[in-house]
Order: structure tokens, then sequence, then C-alpha cells
């Protein structure tokens, strides 16, 4: 960023939504990113949320599931701020997030979420993702936006959040 804070935006994206949106605060920012690869990808018939027996209905009936990511950021050290991605799955976070966050130590750090969805908005995800990071995490309020948002908009978002 313009006052030399080191960001990254970490991402999950099932079906690219989210990834689109990560694109553009990266860009808007000046972030590196980083994608939250599951080490199982996920298929149509995972994400199926009709199908109650579907991976995704599962893991997301049981909050305690822990979907294993495929890699880790190489240096988590060097951030000051860290934005993490996703959709929103039954209004949630999906729970590789979870995993995600409680891979690293974020005690001193900047943690900021966002989100896609097909309208839902945060919800109850933020005190879920919020008990995965150490105490001593600044955490800033999340936000649900558009994955179309344009930079203009991240841009205005970004600077009201004070990093
Ligand atoms: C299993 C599953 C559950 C979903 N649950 C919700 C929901 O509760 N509310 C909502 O607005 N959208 C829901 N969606 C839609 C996604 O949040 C939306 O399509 C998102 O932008 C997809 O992002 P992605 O392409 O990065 O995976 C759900 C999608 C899936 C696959």
């Amino acid at each position: 960023m313009e006052n030399g804070k080191k960001i990254l935006v970490a991402y999950f994206s099932a079906s690219g939504e989210t990834e689109r949106l990560a694109r553009t605060i990266a860009s808007a920012t000046g972030g590196d990113l980083f994608e939250i690869v599951p080490e199982t990808p996920y298929t149509a018939a995972d994400l199926d949320w009709n199908d109650k027996r579907s991976r995704s209905s599962v893991e997301m009936n049981d909050p305690a599931s822990r979907p294993a990511v495929a890699s880790r950021v190489a240096d988590m050290d060097a951030y000051d701020a860290v934005f993490v991605g996703f959709p929103i799955w039954w209004y949630v976070a999906p729970t590789i997030v979870s995993t995600f966050l409680e891979a690293y130590d974020f005690s001193g750090k900047t943690v900021v979420p966002f989100a896609t969805s097909g309208g839902s908005n945060m919800g109850g995800t933020e005190a879920i993702l919020h008990a995965c990071c150490s105490p001593a995490t600044s955490w800033k309020p999340g936000r649900r936006l558009a994955s179309r948002a344009s930079e203009g908009e991240v841009r205005r978002w970004v600077e009201g959040l004070g990093l």
C-alpha cells in the first residue's frame, strides 16, 4: 500500500467469483495473492446444496470439519495485513477458511475478511472466523462485495479501514 504496509490477499474460491474480487483487492492495494487450494478439489457434485449428502452439505453441517489445504503461504511473517476471502456457504464461510486461519499466528497482524455470495451478508461468519485467530489479532469488520465490484469501490472500502 502507499503507506508501506505489506498486504496479502488470501482467498478460497470454488467457482471463480471470489477469485475475481480477490484480484481487484490485490490490484487496489498492491497486495500479493494467495489461493487457498483444497487438497481435494470441490467437484460440481460436491457443491450441490440441494443434496444433503454432498461434500459441502456434510462439511457445513459439521462446524468442526477442517478440509485440508494443499499449500502454505511461504512467508506469512512478511505481511502486515491479510485479507481473507471466501464465498458464503449456508450463511457462513466454508470450513476450509477456518483450516487456513488456524494454520498461522496472526498476532500483531490485521485480518480483514471479505466475501461474495448470492446475496447473503457476512452474518455470523465473522465471529466464527475471529475465534480461529489469536486474541492478539487486529480484526477489521469484513464486507460482502459483488464479485465484479470496481477497483474504485474496493479502494473506497479499503481507505475506510485505516490499515
Ligand atoms: C454449497 C453452497 C452454499 C451456498 N450458500 C449460500 C448462502 O447461504 N447465501 C448466498 O447468498 N449464497 C450462497 N451460495 C452462493 C455463493 O456464495 C456464490 O455463488 C459465491 O459468489 C461463489 O463464490 P466462488 O465462485 O468464489 O466459489 C452458496 C454456494 C454453494 C456452492
